[in-house]
């Protein structure tokens, strides 16, 4: 198991091209899409690593701070630590213009420009070369499964797409997940899926290869898996029923019983144990709540409804076995090929410690996700359609309880607070990544916190 050490930020002989670069990526880094903490400025910026992967290509970790977050009883600073491919050129050509994030004013590299190398053609192709052909390059590994080799030459795009991290597409075949905020440990987005195809669940894309770091700790770093480029997205496909009016509860109760049967492969796939008590997982959701409300401050109002939900757990059964689950399922995680859904990105919820997210949870942890996601395509149109998301909630559950053998809408109390927990995460997740969507989950805060239905 691999050793976790606190985000510390180390001095190196490398100090120097950071205090030149530091500037750029202070301004640079709150603009990414995948930059969580967009609420405060980086106040602390520290280089953890750094290896050159090609000529004019540097592989960096660098550790963010926030500064001094004023909570009771004085919290240390938040951190988070990222992976960024910085390009390096004297000269730049314009057809990079968009990933350019700055020249350098002083120290080594005075005078380059320095741009996000993801998106240069050349960067991508030398690194599928790089997992083609598994080794070393300074702390970095490259991994790959000899059973399912991955050919030459196949042309990268970056996907452009709303994304916690980001992702290189290679001929429509393979796609490269390189993941932008890093924690020590396996990345459960490489650990579930590999698990998953060895006990042939075929919902999951396998993973063909992979990159960690050894350095300054062990984590994953990207995972490159099969494409599958016939298939659509479940958030695209249910805005496309809204749009045209299209029924959408076969899908639903067909992803239903998609989920039911990964949560069976998981169950096989990993130890489950007893369900957690619920007196620990409501003052887990509680804790929860009471952060982000400090975040949040929107959230205040609906403190004391919020908390009823979670109180309530007590009169609860503690529902199926506890085990592992996706952690963070949402219409954007299930593709639909065909009449069959797959399931992706399996990392959990981006802000949650890797050991927990490495745990055993309620499967209704899930299901109430997907819950909510029916509820978030709804109110992306205008009237508000809560009847459509109702129906396809029902069916979704419906396909659910068909498979797993028991039925989700039995649990009624132990929904409402994972689906509580769950929108509690969206606020605090939509604050401080997309402010302009805070309104989506804040309405179902509101509709749990005083009606609590
Ligand atoms: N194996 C795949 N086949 C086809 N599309 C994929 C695959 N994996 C990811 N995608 C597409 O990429 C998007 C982002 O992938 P995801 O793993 O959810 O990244 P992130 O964690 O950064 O949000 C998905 O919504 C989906 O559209
Ligand atoms: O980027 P990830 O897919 O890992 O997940 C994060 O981003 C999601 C948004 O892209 C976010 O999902 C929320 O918005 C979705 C619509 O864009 C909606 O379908 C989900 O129900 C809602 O939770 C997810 O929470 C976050 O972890």
């Amino acid at each position: 198991m691999p050793k976790t050490a606190p985000l510390r930020p180390r001095r190196t002989r490398l100090a120097e091209p950071m205090a030149s670069l530091g500037g750029l990526l202070r301004e640079w880094l709150p603009r990414q899409r995948w930059f969580a903490g967009k609420d405060r400025p980086v106040a602390e910026l520290g280089l953890l690593s750094m290896t050159e992967l090609f000529p004019g290509c540097l592989h960096l970790l660098v550790h963010t701070g926030h500064g001094p977050v004023p909570a009771p009883g004085g919290a240390p600073p938040a951190g988070d630590c990222y992976q960024l491919l910085l390009g390096v050129r004297e000269h730049m050509s314009p057809r990079l213009g968009r990933a350019v994030i700055g020249q350098v004013q002083d120290g080594p590299l005075a005078g380059r420009t320095v741009y996000d190398a993801l998106h240069d053609p050349r960067t991508a192709q030398l690194l599928l070369e790089r997992l083609r052909h598994p080794g070393k390059a300074g702390p970095l590994r490259f991994e790959a499964n000899p059973s399912r080799p991955v050919p030459g030459g196949l042309a990268p795009r970056l996907l452009d797409a709303e994304q916690s991290n980001s992702s290189l597409i290679y001929g429509d075949e393979f796609i490269l997940k390189l993941f932008r905020r890093i924690q020590p440990g396996v990345n459960p987005d490489l650990e579930v899926p590999d698990a998953l195809a060895r006990q042939g669940c075929g919902r999951v894309p396998a993973p063909v290869a992979w990159m960690r770091t050894t350095y300054p700790y062990e984590a994953t770093l990207g995972v490159l898996q099969p494409f599958l480029d016939d298939a659509t997205d479940g958030w695209t496909l249910s805005l496309n029923a809204l749009a045209s009016g299209d029924d959408f509860t076969l899908q639903a109760h067909e992803l239903g019983q998609a989920m039911a049967d990964v949560h069976l492969a998981l169950a096989d796939a990993f130890p489950s144990r007893a369900p957690g008590e619920n007196g620990r997982t409501a003052a887990a959701m509680t804790e929860r709540l009471t952060a982000a409300a400090h975040c949040v401050p929107a959230l205040q109002p609906f403190v004391p409804g919020l908390r009823a939900a979670f109180a309530a757990l007590s009169t609860c059964d503690s529902g199926p076995p506890a085990q592992r689950i996706h952690g963070d399922l949402h219409l954007g995680q299930v593709l639909r090929a065909g009449r069959d859904w797959f399931v992706i990105d399996f990392e959990g919820e981006p802000s949650r410690p890797l050991s927990e997210r490495r745990s055993a949870h309620s499967p209704v942890r899930d299901i109430a996700g997907m819950l909510r996601s029916f509820d978030y395509a709804a109110r992306q149109r205008r009237p508000w359609r809560p009847e459509w998301a109702r129906r396809c909630r029902e069916a979704f559950c419906a396909g659910y309880a068909a498979r797993a053998g028991w039925d989700p809408r039995k649990k009624h109390g132990l929904l409402r607070a994972y689906e509580t927990d769950r929108a509690v995460y969206e606020v605090l997740y939509e604050a401080r990544h997309r402010p302009d969507w805070l309104p989506v989950p804040m309405a179902a805060i509101e509709r749990l916190a005083v009606r609590g239905d």
